[in-house]
């Protein structure tokens, strides 16, 4: 029996405010900073503290739930999540649970079938735990440290309805989702240290069918990567159990990184209860209407709508314009080019330029696109010496890469490298002249029909000239000296 996929997604990002979510500690890099340098008595748990909410983390909630289109509740209550664990120096986390910030909103993905759009089901403010480190002293006995530098940290979680198909769309959620949080300057979006994680819930249904099945929630995945592989892998499996007639059992699942497997965690039965009850020490968040439209008039062009301004206006694929609207810097650039070249070239072309070539090489030589030497002059100034034949397509891409490499303008590189289109037609005669003969075997092949040839000897042509002619010219010769060779 054919199985339809059904996959919800929990996100939980952490908010980049300059302070903790309930006190004044710093928000330091976890990955960096001296452990348990930015602890107080508040994040560390000590009776009698109270907690008071940062402003600026709401703020950034609400940024991020507008985006999303959601409905912002106009009073919200944070609750205690019991449970403990070393990392959870109270031994409770502050959430929100039955009244959470803000509901029902949606996020639009672009898939291989079109636009898809994803439901949210909310998005609540809480608090991160600190972390772990698990070593072995020299006996190989093992132990762990805690480091509360992160306890503490904001965090928003973002719940979407069950309403992913495919691995496919879940990539496109990931990445919508990342792109958002970093436009509204919620969240960096430096997956490599940990400040964006997944929860993956994941569950079959026959095809057609409509009620949802018995699903497993996959826990802490930190990449994108072992979240697509952790969800392939329960596919699989689930796949395989419901084949062979056995039931999927409800359960929380790890990911185990090395074996690459999901592994049980805990089943339905042993299912923790948090005993969630209204946090005593805070008062409910209470969201003016007047902050809430101060929000929304000060929300940046998400990237949804300025990829549609970019394929409206400029005439570009949905492919192109998800490239250069993704991120920030890029879409900045692009622009930037735009404007620059006024009508002297157009938009596509600028945009596959980026998109092409300049990520290419960003690709093979690990470059960030931040650090870009080439500013959008430079590139614009590069494809008018193009369009107006100085040099020409295959020159520019080489110019265009040493000027990437070395930061150098392109009427540099060219004057210095002679690089200079080569479109005299006595000239190119010449040299067609001379390739043909040179190669008399090939020329002949040619007239017995075997025409790819005529490329090659194009190639050799552009060769001579150090890849200088005037491919237009140097083809035209070429052609008007074969057929003149025909017969010989
Ligand atoms: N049958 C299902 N298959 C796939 N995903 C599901 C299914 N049912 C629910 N989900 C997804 O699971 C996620 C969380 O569901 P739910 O609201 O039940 O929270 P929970 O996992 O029980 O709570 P918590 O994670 O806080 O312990 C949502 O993203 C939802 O879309
Ligand atoms: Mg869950």
């Amino acid at each position: 029996m054919p199985y339809e996929t059904v996959i919800g997604l929990e996100v939980h990002a952490e908010l980049q405010t300059r302070s903790k979510m309930f006190c004044a500690c710093p928000v330091v890099d976890s990955t960096r900073a001296e452990p348990n340098t930015a602890v107080c008595p508040v994040c560390a748990g000590m009776p009698g503290t109270l907690p008071v909410v940062n402003r600026k983390a709401v703020e950034l909630a609400l940024r991020v739930a507008l985006a999303l289109e959601c409905e912002i509740a106009p009073l919200s209550l944070f609750a205690r999540k019991n449970y403990f664990y070393p990392d959870l120096p109270k031994g409770y986390q502050i959430s929100q649970y039955e009244y959470p910030l803000a509901q029902r909103g949606v996020l639009r993905i672009e898939t291989a079938r079109g636009e898809k759009t994803v439901r949210i089901r909310r998005v609540h403010l809480e608090e991160d735990t600190g972390k772990l480190i698990h070593m072995q002293d020299p006996d190989g006995q093992s132990f762990s440290l805690v480091d509360l530098n992160r306890a503490g940290v904001p965090l928003l979680e973002i719940v979407s309805e069950p309403d992913m198909h495919s691995l496919e769309e879940v990539r496109a959620y990931a990445t919508t989702l990342r792109a958002i949080l970093r436009r509204v300057g919620a969240n960096s979006g430096d997956m490599e240290k940990g400040v964006i994680r997944f929860e993956a819930n994941v569950s079959l249904r026959p095809s057609g069918s409509q009620t949802l099945g018995t699903r497993v929630e996959i826990k802490n995945l930190n990449s994108f990567r072992a979240m697509e592989r952790a969800i392939a892998y329960e596919i699989e499996r689930q796949t395989d159990l419901l084949q062979n007639g056995q039931a999927v059992q409800q359960e929380t699942l790890g990911w185990d990184e090395a074996a690459q497997v999901t592994v049980s965690q805990r089943s339905k039965e042993e299912a923790h209860d948090y005993r969630y009850f209204p946090e005593p020490d805070l008062p409910p968040l209470v969201i003016e209407p007047e902050w809430i439209e101060q929000v929304r008039a000060n929300l940046p062009e998400l990237p949804q709508a300025m990829k549609k301004r970019f394929i409206h206006n400029y005439g570009l694929s949905a492919g192109e314009a998800v490239l250069l609207s993704e991120e920030e810097a890029v879409a900045r650039y692009f622009e930037a080019c735009l404007e620059q070249a006024g009508d002297s070239i157009a938009p596509r072309t600028i945009a596959l330029w980026i998109t092409g070539e300049i990520f290419g090489w960003l690709n093979q030589s690990g470059e960030k696109f931040e650090n870009l030497r080439v500013p959008p002059a430079g590139l614009v100034d590069l494809l008018r010496l193009t369009a107006k034949g100085i040099i020409n397509l295959n020159t520019a891409k080489l110019v265009l890469n040493e000027m990437l490499a070395s930061g150098k303008p392109a009427h540099a590189i060219i004057e210095e490298r002679g690089l200079i289109q080569l479109d005299d037609a006595g000239q190119i005669a010449d040299i067609v002249a001379k390739v043909l003969a040179e190669f008399p075997r090939e020329v002949a092949s040619y007239h017995q029909g075997k025409t790819t040839v005529f490329n090659w000897l194009l190639g050799q042509v552009m060769r001579q000239t150090a890849g200088r002619a005037s491919p237009a010219v140097a083809r035209a010769e070429l052609e008007r000296q074969l057929a003149g060779s025909k017969g010989n």
